[in-house]
């Protein structure tokens, strides 16, 4: 099992002790498959009755009934797509495909149904169906982005920040003003979506050149047996070796007469055309560095070009290609600063590989009380803050799976 999810369940509390789990959903992507399952304390129940200062926006419109507040964890998790027998056995273990909240008097009740999204949810419906025999209820892999990305900008505190100059900063959203916005989600291949509104958006486009280029030609070129590896080698290497610069076709000048400096990429990997040498003549960092760049680059201008389009001043990107990589987001900022002169402004989220599994999750709110009696009905969270960790501060970045978000939701 990936040593990963041994970090979450060491950080973790384990499910037995936090009481119950209802609602996990997934999604089941080209590369990874993303997890999300909230985690309840019943000794935090709050009678929604006594709790009428609750604000009732968030709350389930069910007539009279009585509905507790429940307080819990949304917790997060990933494995690789290629090893989906580990995620079959990390929800068998953890029991999150019993759907949690079951009742003793009345566990018939329960509907053994996931949400999830992906291509992945329809790939490996049967296999869901044979190991654990729950059904995956489909929902669709670009209202599950939108959904999840709404989702985290209106509910979680220090979601959205800038990367400029090395330097993270928080962006408040205000919630009244945050469309449109032009959301590029970087998986496998990346996914460009025109947000206007909740479940008002349109993939205006996308590309093929995205997170699975970037692992599949860095794999074949460095020999990198994992993508932690691949980054971390990129850190260390200089683009310059292999890149064509302005400067190295200039003579050293700058082409100012068109904007260019003499350290701007001319050409990427184009010194490789000249150089005589072979792959091996190069250092892997170096390799991994340049691709790193040429990819985040491509993306910054297709990403700026699209929000030209619509004329959208605001662009978030998400997916698990960013993983909170320093050079990753410098390279996407200074290409959405340059392209725009400035005018547009590339965003991260802290959450930014879990927008489609959050949006699955969220989904499960569509449903009527009837089918989820036995369940806990998600609505969104009241408020979220980052608990998990004490010594947590999302300054220091690089939020991947081993955190939890407190929130409440209100049960049917
Ligand atoms: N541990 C990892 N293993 C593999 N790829 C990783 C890992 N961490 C980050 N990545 C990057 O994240 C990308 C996958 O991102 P993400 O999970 O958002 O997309 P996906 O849902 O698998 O793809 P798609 O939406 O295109 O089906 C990979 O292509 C790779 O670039
Ligand atoms: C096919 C999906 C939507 C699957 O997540 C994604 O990998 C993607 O957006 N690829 C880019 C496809 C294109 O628009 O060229």
């Amino acid at each position: 099992m990936d040593l990963r999810h041994n970090e979450i369940e060491g950080n973790s509390e384990p499910t037995q002790s936090l009481g119950q789990t209802s609602h996990l959903a997934l999604d089941i992507g080209g590369s990874l498959i993303k997890v999300v399952y909230f985690s309840i304390s019943r000794d935090n129940c709050i009678d929604r009755e006594q709790e009428s200062s609750a604000n009732d926006t968030l709350g389930f419109s069910n007539g009279n009934c009585k509905h507790p507040i429940l307080q819990g964890r949304l917790h997060f998790a990933k494995f690789e797509t290629s090893k989906i027998n580990d995620c079959l056995e990390f929800i068998s273990s953890k029991k999150l495909h019993l759907g949690g909240f079951q009742h003793h008097e009345n566990p018939g009740k329960n509907k053994n149904f996931i949400k999830a999204t992906g291509g992945g949810a329809y790939k490996f419906t049967e296999l869901f169906k044979e190991n654990l025999g729950i059904d995956l209820d489909k929902e669709d892999e670009m209202d599950c982005l939108v959904a999840g990305a709404n989702f985290l900008l209106k509910a979680v505190h220090h979601e959205a920040y800038t990367y400029i100059d090395g330097q993270k900063e928080f962006v408040q959203i205000d919630q009244n003003d945050l469309y449109p916005y032009l959301l590029v989600n970087i998986g496998s291949g990346v996914s460009m979506i025109k947000v206007d509104g909740d479940g008002k958006f349109e993939r205006v486009s996308g590309t093929n050149v995205g997170g699975g280029t970037f692992w599949g030609l860095g794999r074949l070129l460095t020999k990198c047996k994992s993508f932690d590896e691949l980054l971390e080698l990129s850190h260390q290497g200089n683009n310059r070796v292999i890149d064509m610069l302005v400067g190295d076709i200039y003579g050293g000048m700058d082409y100012s007469k068109i904007g260019l400096l003499s350290t701007t990429i001319a050409s990427s990997f184009g010194k490789a055309v000249s150089d005589n040498k072979e792959l091996e003549d190069y250092k892997p960092e170096d390799v991994a560095r340049s691709l790193l760049r040429m990819i985040s680059n491509n993306i910054g201008q297709i990403s700026y070009l699209n929000a030209l389009r619509f004329g959208l001043k605001r662009i978030f990107f998400g997916g698990f290609f960013i993983r909170g990589q320093p050079y990753t987001m410098d390279t996407i900022s200074v290409a959405v600063h340059f392209w725009s002169k400035g005018e547009a402004k590339a965003m991260f989220l802290q959450h930014e590989g879990f927008l489609g599994a959050l949006g699955a999750y969220v989904s499960y709110a569509k449903h009527s009380i009837d089918d989820l009696v036995c369940n806990q009905s998600m609505q969104l969270p009241v408020s979220a803050s980052y608990t998990a960790d004490p010594n947590y501060n999302p300054l220091n970045g690089d939020f991947n799976d081993n955190e939890s978000i407190q929130c409440s939701v209100y049960a049917a």
